[in-house]
């Protein structure tokens, strides 16, 4: 039985494909059709000029004594007798160009669907022209051959003269309407254009006529006028400043995929699967063709990017000095103390940072790394320095690393590592230039994959020259249509400069004055706004079936989805909240739970946050919020029991302040020199981006109405809005309790299409907000609906 059913499956395969044509057999038949048409192309020319001499030929094929004048000799006079004389007259020469285009379409394996319409096009042509040529010129028959001579005998012996001329005229109108696309309004800016191209060149003649004529008078005057000096103004201006342009994104690798060879024992022949295109494709593929893909930049076409100079070198010019002599020391001061307690060292490196200097040592066989470890208190004492750190072993080195700070660090300047090709050339989405690392390589992180930071730091080590230097990253590398900031600074000075970019880069409440949040009920608002607009974003993911911002943007990009339908370009939006402890304190869970969620779910549709707290201990660093926040920034903390809190490993506590820090994405811990950006260079920076045209307003986020506000449940029949009932009517025939499905069929604003949820809330038509998902609808059907609103 199996057997009998694999036997009988190739069968339909076979039937479909009777006449298809291998590859080779294509490239064969396409060139044998060229080389044709080219034959062809030749004896019809030819023919054009010998027909009389070689007509009497024609019958006299096989006697090889009788030789054509015909170019091919007598082949290219029968064929061209046959095609030219008996056929279609001068028209025929359409004939070899269709043949030539089969060929060309064989040879190069192209669709051969397309090539059908050129030969039912090409065939109307020629019976066209045959006739026409038959009709004007009668006395010369070769121009239109038998075939137009007899057409037209025929069509005039039933239409008249007049009539053929009219439906030669239709012919003609036919062909141009639906071959050439002509419209009457495109002749008549054809010939506008003409009419002014002609004027112009009037004018441009007049005027170069006009000058010349001046030219040889000034001649004459000069020469007769007394030469009198010339003052040159040479002084000029220099305005320009380099700018550090927006680097282009190439893609610097090939892929190059290997033809197949052909086999030679058994050719399969595979059909070409050609895709349909969906409705949707088409329409976006022909909006692409006439617009281009969208440009979210577009707005603010003219914006500039800050450039280089704005940052400053912070004395940070030739690098890092060795001090050859502080090495020597260092190194002499761990190998004895380490003797001191009996371990002998096989090997020691040193690596070179910044402030740091790491000391790479192999310890001689036998020597039990804890000993090492346990002995970081003696070694920072016998080398009387502060801030070792001992990493035993280092990871992937199976080394055992000793860092010791350098006698004189180096400052590791912004300017430096915004001018790095590893950050200028950086591929990501929302790249982040923290500093050096110990082996003096720029540290470019993308804050898209991270997706959230947490920074933590005693006061006074750098925590907010490191969100400057964040901050700094991606004003760099985004324009204001991509990234939008929510800044949240309760110590209300540290980031207040930023309002200046406000139009540009910030998002705010609707409603409220300030974009840079310093309250503490309006960040709880503000967070809670920000979890609204993640459920309106996985609505917009949802509609638009991708998985996350980047696909969703592109797919807008290729103008895919229709901004009727409420979709929009998305930008990244990065929440910073400056002193979390501080908010944690006075508002606890209000702030701990939107935090969590939107740590938890807001990673695939763009918002990422970074907080900074000085005090990371667990009660503000909650398991729930330390769970979802995989990277994480140490400062020099206070205690081993504050790094463990932060970092899940002591170490923070070693670190020499001044922004020496340490960070982790997971398992391995980096210690980086972040880079320093003083206020003056922010404030340039901001002066800079503020200066130019900008948005209206703030990018707004969606309205919070608060519990206290008390309208949510408000059943009042007479407040309600016009569109309650229509609005309910949708609900409820979707089943799906949403204030975007609201906005999106009522042609609603969010506000409004909100108000309208509570309402319906109210009116016990639908359940009570449940986070990410619809609310539940309470009415089954229009029915019900109807009884409820008429027993109100
Ligand atoms: N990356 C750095 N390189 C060099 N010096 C730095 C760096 N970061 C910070 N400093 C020095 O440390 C000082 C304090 O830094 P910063 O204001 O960022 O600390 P902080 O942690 O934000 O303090 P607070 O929590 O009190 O605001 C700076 O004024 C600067 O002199």
């Amino acid at each position: 039985m199996a057997k009998k059913a694999t036997k009988s499956k190739p069968k339909p395969t076979k039937k479909r494909t009777p006449f298809r044509l291998s590859k080779q057999n294509k490239i064969i038949l396409g060139s044998l059709l060229m080389l044709f048409s080219i034959a062809l192309f030749f004896s019809f020319i030819s023919f054009y000029f010998n027909w009389q001499d070689d007509q009497s030929l024609l019958s006299e094929f096989k006697d090889r004594n009788e030789l054509a004048k015909n170019l091919l000799n007598k082949f290219g006079a029968s064929i061209s007798h046959f095609f030219m004389y008996k056929g279609f007259g001068v028209a025929s020469l359409i004939v070899p160009f269709l043949i030539c285009i089969t060929g060309i379409y064989l040879f190069l394996g192209l669709p051969l669907k397309a090539l059908f319409k050129k030969w039912i096009w090409g065939l109307l042509f020629i019976i066209w022209i045959s006739i026409t040529l038959g009709f004007f010129a009668t006395s010369s028959p070769l121009l239109g051959g038998l075939v137009g001579f007899e057409m037209n005998d025929f069509l005039q012996d039933y239409a008249g003269k007049i009539g053929v001329l009219l439906l030669l005229v239709f012919g003609l109108i036919f062909i141009l309407v639906r071959l050439f696309d002509v419209t009457p309004e495109g002749i008549l800016s054809f010939f506008k254009s003409r009419k002014e191209a002609i004027s112009t060149e009037f004018k441009a003649n007049q005027e170069r006529k006009a000058s010349k004529k001046k030219e040889q008078e000034d001649i004459l005057t000069t020469s007769l006028e007394e030469e009198t000096p010339v003052i040159l103004d040479t002084y000029t201006h220099k305005t320009e400043i380099p700018h550090l342009e927006k680097e282009e994104k190439t893609n610097d690798f090939e892929v190059t995929i290997p033809e197949p060879e052909p086999e030679e024992t058994l050719a399969m022949e595979v059909e070409s699967v050609i895709e349909e295109p969906e409705e949707i494709d088409v329409l976006a593929n022909k909006l692409v063709d006439d617009f281009g893909e969208f440009d979210p930049t577009l707005e603010l076409g003219n914006y500039k990017f800050p450039h280089i100079d704005l940052l400053d070198q912070h004395g940070a010019t030739g690098g890092i000095t060795i001090n050859q002599e502080e090495l020597e020391e260092n190194k002499n001061k761990i190998v004895e103390t380490l003797k001191n307690y009996k371990i002998g060292i096989a090997q020691i490196k040193a690596t070179i940072g910044p402030t740091v200097t790491l000391y790479e040592i192999v310890p001689e066989a036998g020597v039990r790394i804890s000993k090492i470890k346990n002995l970081e208190d003696d070694i920072a004492l016998s080398l009387a320095a502060l801030g070792i750190r001992i990493i035993a072993p280092i990871p992937g080195k199976g080394t055992i690393g000793i860092e010791v700070p350098n006698k004189n660090s180096s400052i590791v300047s912004m300017r430096s590592v915004i001018a790095s090709s590893k950050f200028q050339k950086a591929e990501m989405e929302l790249p982040i230039a923290f500093g050096k690392t110990i082996s003096n390589e720029t540290f470019v992180v993308d804050l898209a994959k991270m997706p959230h930071l947490l920074m933590a730091g005693a006061t006074g080590q750098g925590k907010s020259v490191g969100l400057n230097a964040v901050l700094t990253s991606l004003l760099y590398k985004k324009h204001p249509a991509e990234v939008k900031f929510i800044l949240v600074d309760p110590k209300k000075v540290e980031l207040t400069l930023y309002n200046k970019i406000e139009r540009h880069f910030l998002a705010k409440l609707p409603d409220s004055e300030e974009a840079i949040i310093t309250d503490n009920t309006k960040v709880i608002h503000t967070l809670n706004s920000l979890c609204i607009e993640m459920d309106n974003r996985y609505e917009l993911l949802k509609l638009a079936m991708v998985r996350n911002l980047k696909e969703y943007n592109t797919k807008f990009k290729a103008r895919k989805l229709n901004p009727n339908d409420g979709h929009k370009f998305l930008p990244y939006i990065v929440l910073v909240i400056d002193e979390f402890a501080d908010l944690i304190m006075t508002a606890g869970k209000e702030v701990e739970t939107p935090v969590a969620r939107l740590a938890q779910l807001a990673r695939a549709i763009g918002i990422h946050l970074i907080i900074a707290t000085q005090r990371p201990s667990v009660n503000v660093i909650t398991g729930i919020i330390k769970a979802n926040f995989p990277a994480r920034l140490a400062f020099r903390v206070t205690s081993k029991i504050d790094s463990r809190t932060i970092l899940d490993t002591a170490g923070a506590d070693q670190l020499i302040g001044r922004g020496d820090m340490l960070f982790t994405q997971g398992n391995d811990v980096t210690r980086i020199q972040c880079a320093f950006v003083d206020t003056p260079e922010v404030a340039k920076i901001v002066e800079f981006i503020g200066s130019q045209r900008a948005y209206p307003d703030a990018h707004e986020l969606p309205e919070y109405v608060g519990e206290d506000s008390g309208t949510s449940l408000d059943n009042n029949v007479s407040d309600r809005d016009a569109k309650f009932r229509e609005a309910a009517e949708v609900i409820v025939i979707a089943q799906q309790g949403s204030a975007s499905l609201i906005q999106r069929k009522l042609k609603l604003g969010y506000n409004r299409a909100g108000r309208i949820i509570d309402q319906l809330e109210a009116a016990g038509i639908v359940g009570p907000f449940e986070g990410s998902k619809a609310r539940q609808v309470y009415v089954s059907d229009m029915v019900a609906l109807q009884q409820i609103l008429d027993n109100e």
